[in-house]
């Protein structure tokens, strides 16, 4: 298995469904599903819950998971079919035990764990193409989460294919009206409740007073979610792999509608998600793309530059 020291924890949760837990200094931890590779888990050093988990959650496949961070591949949201949205996030991926490099090598205090879900028959029929997605899972001497994803085009007919991308970081936030985004003000924004039109705001940063669904283009490394009520700050950096970002709520009326999601729980999450979404990545055979993420704590309602 490749993963940093000490021994990965893993064991089984709900429904029987392994889990992979890393622990880092003090009370961090990260813990990851191996059923949809999805990390469902992040705390900070002082064991506080960063991330939302719906308590409607059900943790049946094929069912998707409510919460923590879902790798949306090779579709985001409403951009196909419903089928190819839940593509790798309601299948059992698996411990990746030879993977390439990643290019640098973490520090021996950084646990990591490497998955790997590879295209079957079962894929062929929703998305007829063959291929490698790779996630490492890295929680760094800081408690900083890191997730880096490669896709491997590894068709033999020689046909190339497209695809959309997301790691949607559903956070947990004390009341989603004392919640400010910063970093995509003045941006162009692709607005998913209004046909998928082009739009762009002047205001500050970005608040939450009704439903949300916003893909922002051409974003910035960094982003900054701002919890004025728990005075905390979740930072995202990525890189120019996940060059958009998307923000949801559901909101009231929305979130009665959905099935695994509690009606008030809209109040206690948002969903700001790096993605590539406006420009598909093509990949020829044998080619790869690779995005990262790295989300960290600050203790204070943060304010960028
Ligand atoms: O229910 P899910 O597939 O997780 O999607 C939840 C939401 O995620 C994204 O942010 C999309 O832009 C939304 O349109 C979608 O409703």
């Amino acid at each position: 298995m490749s993963c940093g020291r000490p021994p990965l924890e893993i064991c089984k949760g709900i429904n029987d469904l392994e889990r992979v837990i890393l622990r880092g200094p003090r009370s961090s931890s990260v813990e990851i599903l191996l059923y949809g590779g999805q990390v469902i888990s992040w705390k900070n050093a002082d064991g506080e819950e960063l991330l939302f988990l719906s308590t409607k959650t059900t943790f049946k496949p094929p069912k998707p998971i409510r919460g923590g961070i879902p790798i949306c591949f090779p579709v985001f949201s409403e951009h196909g079919c419903v089928e190819q949205q839940a593509f790798a996030r309601n299948r059992l991926w698996s411990v990746d035990s030879a993977t390439p490099p990643f290019g640098a090598n973490p520090t021996d205090k950084t646990l990591f764990i490497d998955l790997i879900l590879r295209s079957s028959k079962e894929h062929m029929k929703i998305w007829p193409h063959n291929f490698e997605l790779r996630l490492r899972i890295a929680l760094g001497s800081t408690g900083n989460l890191m997730m880096t994803c490669r896709v491997r085009n590894t068709n033999t007919d020689g046909k190339p294919f497209a695809f959309t991308f997301a790691l949607r970081n559903h956070f947990r936030v004390s009341d989603v009206g004392e919640v400010r985004i910063e970093g995509l003000e003045t941006l162009y924004y692709l607005d998913n409740l209004q046909e998928k039109e082009l739009f762009t705001d002047q205001g500050d940063a970005v608040s939450f007073d009704s439903e949300v669904d916003k893909v922002y283009i051409n974003t910035p490394s960094k982003i900054a979610v701002i919890d004025h009520g728990k005075r905390q700050t979740v930072v995202i950096r990525k890189d120019t792999g996940l060059p958009d970002v998307g923000v949801w709520n559901p909101w009231e009326k929305k979130a009665k509608e959905m099935c695994d999601f509690e009606d008030e729980e809209y109040e206690e999450m948002v969903c700001v998600e790096p993605a590539v979404v406006e420009k598909p990545i093509t990949l020829k055979p044998g080619e790869e793309w690779k995005g990262r993420q790295e989300l960290s704590f600050v203790p204070s309602s943060y304010c960028s530059d």
